[in-house]
């Protein structure tokens, strides 16, 4: 089931609408994460697209035509939604029924369909063994296993999840990322999540659109959203980096008091920012202490160790060049900048 949204606005009477004419085109089979800050606009938009909520201007497509005059639950949608609570006086297997027992007489399955149905269904979501249990008798992770098995009861192409695993411990939610991409894939169905953690959209999203205050200011592959951010909001906002005002003169950008050699810029003169990737700073020893850096500690994210370096009064994130294995607090040091992405400093996303 293809997804497309044309000039998408929703205003709910303040001043910035909450969605403001987005553009999303979303694939058959695609996997796609919503991420951006809190109050971007990324439930509303989910919600518009469940047709539980409503555009002041543009529409949804799905595979083609526009949904405005189909109610919610003839959209084909299955929706996971963070505080859609499972009912608490079912048991597991009624919880996953409801979606097939509800429909009218004449479109319900027979009762050994419904209940083969939800066999199969908590079998795939790997909790065959609960069935009989209440939602209060099982854990946090269980509970979203459940109400994605519900979701799915119906058979729905498209699946919208909204921060569904964000009430998870981070073990918990990286395990069921996991396992619910391949889930995706099992099924063959198109589904969008919001979330607000770049590793998590970043890990198993196709593509990610990144939204700022209720636009849609990039979409694409993760690796392509981290090599070739196209605003400096995008390239401040995903992966680790340092940010540094610069200035932008013949074609280098120039760090003022900071003891950085200038780096290549495109664009026009002017005051712009540096988003210069840990990876990309690269320590190494100075001893005679003439290029104005000092080690300040070393830190490790479990793959790399960073080395962090006071420079002009600020500390920036950098590595350690290589064959310097053990510098030490205060040792001086120069720094070497490898490759940078210089933007306007008037877009710079604040
Ligand atoms: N029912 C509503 N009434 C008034 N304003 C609303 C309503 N729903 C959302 N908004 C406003 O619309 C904007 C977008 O909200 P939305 O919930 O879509 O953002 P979000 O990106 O999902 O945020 P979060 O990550 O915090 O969940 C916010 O400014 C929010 O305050």
């Amino acid at each position: 089931m293809s997804v497309e949204v044309v000039g998408l606005t929703r205003r709910f009477g303040g001043t910035a609408p909450a969605l403001d004419a987005v553009n999303l085109s979303v694939r058959t089979g695609e996997f796609v994460a919503l991420l951006g800050p809190s109050g971007s606009g990324k439930t509303t938009l989910l919600r518009t697209l469940a047709g539980l909520d409503f555009p002041d201007a543009g529409e949804v497509r799905i595979n083609g035509r526009s949904v405005a005059e189909v109610a919610a639950r003839h959209r084909g949608i299955g929706f996971v939604f963070q505080h859609y609570a499972l009912f608490r006086h079912l048991s597991v297997f009624d919880n996953v029924a409801f979606g097939l027992e509800v429909r009218p007489r004449a479109e319900r399955p027979r009762r050994s369909e419904i209940a083969a149905r939800v066999r199969r269904l908590l079998e795939l979501v790997q909790i065959p063994e609960l069935e009989r249990r209440y939602p209060d008798q099982i854990s946090g992770g269980q509970r979203q296993r459940v109400a994605l098995a519900r979701a799915l009861a119906t058979e729905p192409p498209l699946l919208l999840l909204d921060e569904p695993f964000g009430a998870l411990d981070a073990q918990v939610r990286k395990d069921l990322r996991l396992w619910l991409r391949g889930l995706h894939e099992q099924l063959g169905i198109t589904s969008l999540f919001v979330t607000h953690d770049q590793d998590e959209a970043m890990e198993i999203a196709d593509r990610v659109a990144v939204m700022r205050a209720g636009r849609v200011v990039q979409f694409d592959e993760p690796g392509v959203l981290l090599d070739r951010p196209t605003d400096a909001f995008v390239a401040g906002f995903l992966g680790e980096t340092n940010r540094l005002r610069c200035t932008v003169s013949g074609g280098l950008a120039h760090f003022g008091e900071l003891p950085l050699p200038p780096v290549p810029a495109e664009g026009t003169d002017g005051p712009a920012v540096a988003f210069v990737r840990p990876c990309d700073l690269v320590a190494e020893p100075s001893p005679g202490g003439s290029a104005g850096c000092a080690v300040h500690a070393a830190r490790h994210d479990g793959r790399t160790t960073h080395l962090l370096v006071r420079a002009g009064g600020v500390i920036l994130d950098g590595v350690p060049a290589a064959g310097w294995t053990s510098p030490r607090r205060g040792e001086p040091c120069r720094l070497r900048v490898q490759a940078a992405r210089v933007f306007p400093a008037h877009g710079d996303g604040g």
